[in-house]
């Protein structure tokens, strides 16, 4: 399982953000992620794919620290693709990234091999996201962290994305944190919703509606 332990976060050292998290998501589980805007969430997928370490606590992945460098088992996705990848590379030299095989993904995708000689400014918003998934759903990746990842996109790329999404990660046991301020997206796809991370958040005060 990818666990985050009992995790305490803060970017202003007065005002604690994260405190005493708890998140699983099992192999092959869709765990979805809800909370409103500023609760941390974004923040703890960070911490959990690895990009930052949390002033306290621990995160595991089967039983193991992260690694420190070098291909982590857990990928994560963001809202924004374009500022996943290096604006400079074509697409062809992006996926090489991944570094396997991605042909049968990218039909899949339904993004052809011309796209791969363009670069990330000549491809659209759902096409370039489909592109930072097959970089990242590689043979050796076992968890996927979705931050917003179809929040900008159209009905029909969210649901021929979120069906490829999910029929590779069932097929592989991959699990699945899913991020997303669409409560429907998320009993739609996911086995269970974590509601417990935001009553955990100290800025839970944050979602007090403001009196007129
Ligand atoms: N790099 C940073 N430096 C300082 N504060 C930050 C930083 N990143 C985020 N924050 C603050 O931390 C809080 C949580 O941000 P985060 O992006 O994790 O929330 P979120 O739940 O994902 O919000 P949203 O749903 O709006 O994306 C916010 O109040 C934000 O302003």
């Amino acid at each position: 399982m990818l666990r985050a332990e009992k995790i305490c976060y803060r970017y202003d050292k007065d005002i604690p953000l994260l405190e005493g998290v708890i998140c699983t998501i099992n192999s092959g589980e869709i765990v979805g992620l809800p909370g409103p805007s500023g609760c941390g969430k974004s923040t703890l997928a960070r911490l959990m794919a690895g990009f930052d370490h949390p002033q306290s606590g621990i995160i595991f992945c089967n039983d193991q620290a992260l690694p420190a460098s070098g291909f982590s088992p857990v990928q994560m996705i963001f809202q924004h693709p374009e500022l996943a990848v290096n604006p400079r590379w074509k697409i062809g030299k992006i996926l090489a990234e991944g570094n396997t095989d991605c042909s049968e993904l990218l039909q899949r995708f339904g993004i052809g091999l011309n796209q791969l000689e363009r670069y990330p400014h000549e491809l659209s918003g759902g096409e370039l996201q489909r592109i930072t998934l097959i970089r990242a759903m590689t043979p050796a990746t076992r968890y996927l962290i979705a931050d917003e990842m179809t929040a900008s996109l159209d009905p029909a790329t969210q649901a021929l994305i979120w069906q490829t999404v999910l029929s590779w990660a069932k097929s592989r046991q991959v699990g699945v944190l899913a991020i997303s301020h669409d409560a429907s997206l998320l009993n739609c796809i996911c086995d269970r919703i974590d509601n417990g991370f935001c009553l955990q958040s100290p800025s839970s005060h944050l979602r007090e509606p403001i009196a007129a």
